[in-house]
């Protein structure tokens, strides 16, 4: 099980899903079902145009975050939604280099690694997604292509700043496949982080959110929530109902009791 001293997150990406009326059900939903101060984290990632709505109707306890930002301030940069409008909307998260982004917008290891600098400086708390594909597991080249892209974001701004994001795990292979890692694949992954981090600094190694997301469910969270590096899950699926939804964060619930 995840370290005392690190907090579960149960975070939802929806990805491109979703409506107005979708939000209103989805927060009613967890106004009724969450209690009222758990103790693991909840987030919910909506569309941009979403986000009002979720900020104005969450539970209190819900922390809500955008799925991108700019690696810009402000100007002309058509499209493109800043961190200090994310900020001054009420946003606590935003996602960086979620493996769609990386594949669809090709986004760089650099672009990303400006981008959670840019959250950062607006106070926004920033999911880096990292993880390999399947033919990079197949090469081996996992542990490789996942330190890379977390060693960018270092080289970038520093260890310390790092420590004030979250890291999330998602093997590309088992992003909306229905293959989740097996527990042991998903905790290899995680140890290999934080034993990497811990060369540079052992304390933040140790402070560090470590999620996993690829196929987490109800029925495997808490097997994958157990493990000692695992701090929690970005959710992609099971994050569109909140029948889906409540059953991951009963299990973070049931992992926290005695924290
Ligand atoms: O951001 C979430 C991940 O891409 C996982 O998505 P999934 O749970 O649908 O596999």
């Amino acid at each position: 099980m995840a370290m005392m001293n690190r907090k579960l997150l149960v975070a939802g990406n929806w990805k491109m899903h979703g409506s107005l009326a979708f939000v209103d059900e989805m927060m009613s939903a967890l106004r009724q079902s969450l209690p009222d101060q758990p103790k693991y984290d909840v987030a919910v990632f909506p569309v941009y145009i979403h986000l009002y709505e979720v900020i104005n109707n969450k539970p209190d306890s819900v922390l809500c975050g955008a799925q991108n930002l700019s690696e810009y301030d402000n100007g002309a940069v058509t499209g493109e939604v800043s961190a200090e409008m994310l900020q001054d909307l009420g946003c606590d998260m935003v996602l960086v280099g979620h493996s769609e982004r990386r594949i669809k917008n090709n986004e760089s290891n650099s672009e990303v690694a400006k981008k959670f600098a840019q959250a950062l400086k607006f106070n926004l708390t920033p999911i880096l997604c990292v993880g390999e594909s399947s033919v990079q597991r197949q090469g081996d080249q996992t542990f490789d292509v996942v330190w890379d892209q977390i060693n960018t974001v270092i080289e970038h701004i520093g260890m310390e700043s790092l420590s004030q994001g979250v890291i999330a795990y998602e093997p590309v292979w088992a992003i909306g496949t229905g293959e989740t890692a097996s527990a042991e694949q998903a905790q290899e992954v995680h140890q290999f982080i934080r034993s990497q981090l811990a060369l540079n600094d052992d304390t933040i190694a140790r402070r560090i959110r470590i999620l996993y997301g690829g196929s987490c469910k109800g029925s495997n969270a808490y097997e994958l929530f157990s493990m000692p590096d695992v701090d929690g899950g970005l959710i992609g699926g099971a994050s569109l109902t909140a029948k889906d939804f409540m059953a991951i964060c009963q299990q973070a619930d049931k992992l926290s009791q005695g924290d």
